[in-house]
């Protein structure tokens, strides 16, 4: 009914996440709040684990994205799971590091990483530092020589795929800015380099097509793609790589209409093309990461708010005014993604009255949703937004001086605050 199985409706009427009643959240930690479910998130984790195990006998890892939401529980949760982290900042390293995280089981990614972060990455023993370009890899090779070290790195590939997504979150074709491209031969170049330096050891390869991607073919054909240029690798060069990530993408469900494909089905057919490339090939087959992000944790979120106002402008449209808005979830701004809206004090009621549901920032086009069907509004009512739990915290911002929501976890019928909410006193701390 709700997008995801971690969402219901109780007795009362009310929406309900991993069995916590969300009206009953509203009112003991305000709004907007954020609100994640630690079952569904360890349940995910957990299908893309028995994947790895069931297609790879383990030889590899499932790598969860923080860049969809990073803080440092969420980090502790994957980890435990058996996930390794990929993290894009040195900001999202300090987290994983201050939150436990084993740095022999990060992954750093990224298109222009400063020196500053190879540095700490390098300083930090990170397991796998993936290299975008040339400029980058003549970094990390001096960086290396001056602190006398090997650092592990792998290559990010564009395998030349354009997959159907927002033109704003596709990565594998050619015209994007991540990666070598193959087709021009820049990648093999690249990889000559990498071989040849001394103070990098080069592991293994990387591709990441897009994100949001329902479709499974051009996860299969990537996998083709990078395997054929794995063997090139070995045969031209003589070099035996050990490492193979095909990166995430894999869509989540924001309406119910959404055709998310399970995500063990992509895993089957994609570990079908790589073991029949291997055999081609006459390769090992080498150690499999994917690097999920959206998918662990987005439909195990959701946000509330409260509804301010609600102003009709007769032949044109209603406003239902909430108490967020781009500030803490600029996807419909940024990409008009779509969400699924409802009232969360009368789930139970039918979603039969049009609204546009309206932020709080000083932007026409702060909106969340347009023309989208909920319970019939009324003011103090809690409007839920599903399927939040990705690119919504980790992309909010302090527009218009808002203060970020606190994220509440939910485990066992039991919440917890594991992100305080911003104060005011917060928004001016580093002004002088
Ligand atoms: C390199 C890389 N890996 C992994 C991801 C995670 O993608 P998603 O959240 O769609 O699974 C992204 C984002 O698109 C990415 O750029
Ligand atoms: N931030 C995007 C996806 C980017 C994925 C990261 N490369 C979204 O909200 O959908």
């Amino acid at each position: 009914m709700f997008v995801s199985d971690c969402l219901s409706v109780n007795e009362k009427g009310h929406l309900t996440i991993s069995g916590c009643d969300t009206v009953a959240l509203a009112e003991q930690y305000g709004t907007p709040l954020y609100v994640m479910s630690e079952d569904k998130i360890r349940d995910t984790c957990r299908r893309y684990k028995a994947s790895i195990d069931r297609y790879y006998g383990g030889n590899g890892a499932p790598i969860y994205a923080s860049k969809a939401f990073s803080c440092k529980e969420i980090c502790r949760i994957v980890t435990s799971e058996g996930l390794d982290l990929e993290v894009v900042s040195g900001g999202e390293l300090f987290t994983a590091l201050s939150a436990g995280v084993d740095a022999k089981h990060i992954h750093f990614q990224g298109n222009n990483k400063s020196l500053r972060e190879i540095e700490y990455a390098i300083e930090s023993g990170v397991g796998d530092i993936v290299v975008d370009n040339l400029s980058e890899l003549c970094r990390i090779e001096k960086i290396s020589a001056e602190k006398g070290v090997v650092t592990s790195i792998s290559m990010r590939i564009k395998p030349g795929i354009d997959a159907h997504t927002h033109e704003f979150i596709r990565t594998g074709q050619i015209d994007s800015k991540f990666g070598f491209a193959l087709e021009t031969g820049e990648a093999f170049e690249a990889v000559r380099e990498a071989v040849r330096a001394e103070h990098v050891e080069l592991i293994g390869l990387h591709c990441h097509i897009g994100s949001q991607i329902f479709d499974k073919s051009p996860f299969v054909l990537a996998a083709e793609v990078m395997l054929a240029f794995y063997n090139k690798i070995y045969a031209e060069l003589g070099k035996k790589l050990t490492h193979l990530n095909l990166g995430g993408g894999f869509g989540i469900k924001y309406k119910d209409a959404d055709a998310a494909v399970a995500y063990e089905d992509y895993m089957n057919d994609v570990s079908a093309a790589v073991h029949a490339s291997c055999e081609k090939y006459g390769l090992t087959i080498p150690k499999i990461y994917i690097e999920p992000g959206r998918s662990i944790v987005g439909e195990a979120g959701i946000t509330l708010y409260t509804v301010g106002d609600i102003k009709t402008i007769p032949q044109v449209r209603t406003y239902v005014a909430i108490d967020g808005g781009m500030y803490d979830n600029p996807r419909y701004a940024l990409y008009q993604s779509d969400y699924t809206c409802l009232i969360a004090n009368r789930a139970d009621q039918p979603a039969n009255f049009k609204a546009t549901i309206a932020g709080k920032c000083c932007e026409s086009g702060d909106l969340i949703q347009e023309n989208t069907m909920i319970q019939k509004p009324e003011i103090g009512d809690i409007l839920a937004v599903l399927s939040t739990g990705a690119y919504n915290y980790s992309m909010a911002s302090n527009y218009n001086r808002n203060v970020k929501p606190a994220c509440v976890m939910i485990c066992d019928g039991q919440s917890r605050v594991i992100i305080k909410g911003e104060t005011y006193e917060d928004l001016i701390r580093n002004d002088l």
